[in-house]
Parts: C-alpha cells; sequence; structure tokens
C-alpha cells in the first residue's frame, strides 16, 4: 500500500486479483430487452435472450435497468420482489441463478425492484458462475428530474437509496456496478478505478430529452477518465408506455473509443472485450500516475469505514 485509505490510491491501485486478469479476452452479451407489463413474459423473454447471447459465446451478459416490470412509480411496488428471501419470493433473480449456474456464465442482472421490511430499492444482483448472488446493488442515486414540459420522474417517492458502492471479482474481472443515473457521479465510477475495477456496468434507461445529449457522452467520460471498460444496457424502446427509454445499448474502450452500439429496438449486443488494452491505454497515456495528489484527493468512505 502506498497510501492511506483515506486518499484515492492514485499510484498503486491494482491488487494481485484485478491484476492477473490482464491478459484476458472475453465476449460480453449487452441485452436491449423489450419489457412488458406481464413479469412473467418478462422473465421468460430474459430467459430466451440469455440462452442466446450465451450460445453466441457470451461469458458475462448484462441486463437493463428495470427490466421485469415497467418503469413507473405506480409498478415498482407491485412488481418488486423479496431478492434475500430467494426462490418464490424472487423469480427474477431465481431465473437468474438457474441460468448462470447452467451455462456457466456471469450475469450482471440489470435491475428489478426489490422490496425489503418496507423499503423498495432499484437493485442489481450479480450472479457466478456456480448460479451463487455474489454482489448486490441498490442505486445510489435515485433519478429525481423535473425538467417542466420534457420530462418529470421523481424515483424518490417509491424508493429508497442504496448507500453502497459495489465493486466484485467475478470469473471475467473485477467489475464496479452502477445503477443508470449512478453514471452521472464521477466519484463512484473514480472510487471503482482506484479498486482496480477493469470493467463498469451500469443497466440503465435514460430517456428522450437527456438520452441523445448526455447517455454516450456520460459512458465515454467515465471509461476515458478512468482508463477502462464502460458497459451499458438499457430497455428496447417502448413508445406506449409511460417512460419512454432512450435505448442505445454500447460498450466502450478505455481510450474513450465506442466498440459496439445499438438503436432503439430490442437486440443483443455481442462484443469482445480485451484487458490487455488497459494495460496498453494507462502505459501510453499514464494519467493514473500523473495524478497531482498533493492538490486534490478523492475520499473512498466505504474503504475508511472498513478500516
Ligand atoms: N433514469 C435514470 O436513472 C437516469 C436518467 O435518465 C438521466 O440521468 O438522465
Amino acid at each position: 500500500m502506498c497510501h492511506t485509505p483515506l486518499m484515492l490510491p492514485l499510484k498503486c491501485n491494482y491488487s494481485l486479483s484485478s491484476s492477473s486478469f490482464l491478459s484476458f479476452q472475453f465476449k460480453i452479451g449487452l441485452c436491449q430487452l423489450s419489457v412488458t407489463s406481464d413479469k412473467d413474459k418478462n422473465i421468460a423473454h430474459a430467459r430466451t435472450a440469455i440462452q442466446d447471447a450465451a450460445a453466441k459465446g457470451a461469458k458475462l451478459i448484462l441486463l437493463p435497468e428495470i427490466w421485469n416490470s415497467p418503469y413507473s412509480n405506480d409498478s415498482f411496488p407491485v412488481y418488486a420482489e423479496d431478492i434475500d428471501a430467494g426462490g418464490d419470493a424472487s423469480p427474477s433473480t431465481a431465473m437468474l441463478s438457474e441460468l448462470s449456474s447452467l451455462l456457466k456464465i456471469t450475469i450482471v442482472g440489470g435491475s428489478i425492484p426489490e422490496r425489503s421490511g418496507d423499503r423498495l430499492y432499484n437493485t442489481c444482483c450479480v450472479f457466478g458462475t456456480d448460479g451463487k448472488l455474489k454482489a448486490k446493488h441498490r442505486k445510489i442515486h435515485l433519478f429525481d428530474i423535473d425538467i417542466p414540459g420534457k420530462i418529470t420522474f421523481i424515483e424518490s417517492l417509491t424508493l429508497t437509496a442504496g448507500d453502497t458502492p459495489t465493486i466484485v471479482d467475478t470469473e471475467v474481472g473485477r467489475i464496479g456496478i452502477g445503477i443508470c443515473y449512478d453514471i452521472r457521479f464521477p466519484e463512484l465510477a473514480m472510487i471503482y478505478a482506484a479498486r482496480g475495477a477493469h470493467l463498469l456496468c451500469y443497466p440503465g434507461a435514460f430517456n428522450m430529452t437527456t438520452g441523445p445529449l448526455h447517455w454516450e457522452l456520460l459512458q465515454r467520460a467515465r471509461a476515458t477518465d478512468n482508463q477502462l471498460y464502460v458497459a451499458t444496457c438499457s430497455p428496447a424502446r417502448d413508445t406506449t408506455g409511460g417512460y419512454v427509454a432512450w435505448g442505445h445499448s454500447t460498450l466502450v474502450g478505455p481510450f474513450g473509443e465506442v466498440l459496439a452500439t445499438t438503436e432503439h429496438e430490442e437486440t443483443t449486443i455481442i462484443a469482445e472485450i480485451d484487458y490487455s488494452i488497459l494495460e496498453q491505454r494507462r502505459t501510453n497515456l499514464p494519467v493514473t500516475k500523473q495524478r497531482r495528489g498533493d492538490l486534490y484527493q478523492l475520499v473512498d468512505l466505504q474503504r475508511l469505514n472498513s478500516n
């Protein structure tokens, strides 16, 4: 360790388990799913998309934000599942667990509304190749937006914000998780990068107002600033729904380059990730080493409090 945990470890942020992945290549599948008001149908549909992506060689599959339910405050309480109880109390995550172990893949399971006691969260579950739940990320930054005449959506009317950054070691590298609006907060991505993330996954449902301007820009910014891969996955656009998603699920490389993307229809992107490029980019342009830790610092409170 070259810094105290209080500071962003600017110069020595790669642990052994993180660096052992640095020549690793694999395929990622981004399943941009159509979402209906029929939960069983949504689960069956996601199952088929995951199986198809795995058949095409994807070792990591990312689903959209809120893929088992319409994206609305009215729907969240109705479609919410008790993830910790599992089984019949959470048919959506039971399906993800079953498929990840059956197909020997890692699944970053988009997000679903989660019920925990009397609270609701917007939650992403990560399953390893053994079918076990490896991590659960509750959307940290709730999406409260009010642009009169364009879009008003107040997630905090029904949802509670999570309070933990989530970074997880998987069979396909170290992955930092954020959900949609979380992508707007660069400090979260910086903390993940400082902890050795190779890839950031953001299930997200941007909208027709902010999507065209900000969606790709934010992904490229997070990837460029932190010199890592960024993958996003949106629901497909449904213009009859109350909330119209922008779509455009995307994979961005560590130089800010868009490696694969799509429009707004339902589709699955299969794209190649090669972690050797991370080292190459960081050598080409060593911004991590060139940061001025004597002038500014990022505080990783979770790490600080765990010591
Ligand atoms: N839906 C979101 O959480 C975020 C979004 O659409 C935006 O930031 O814009």
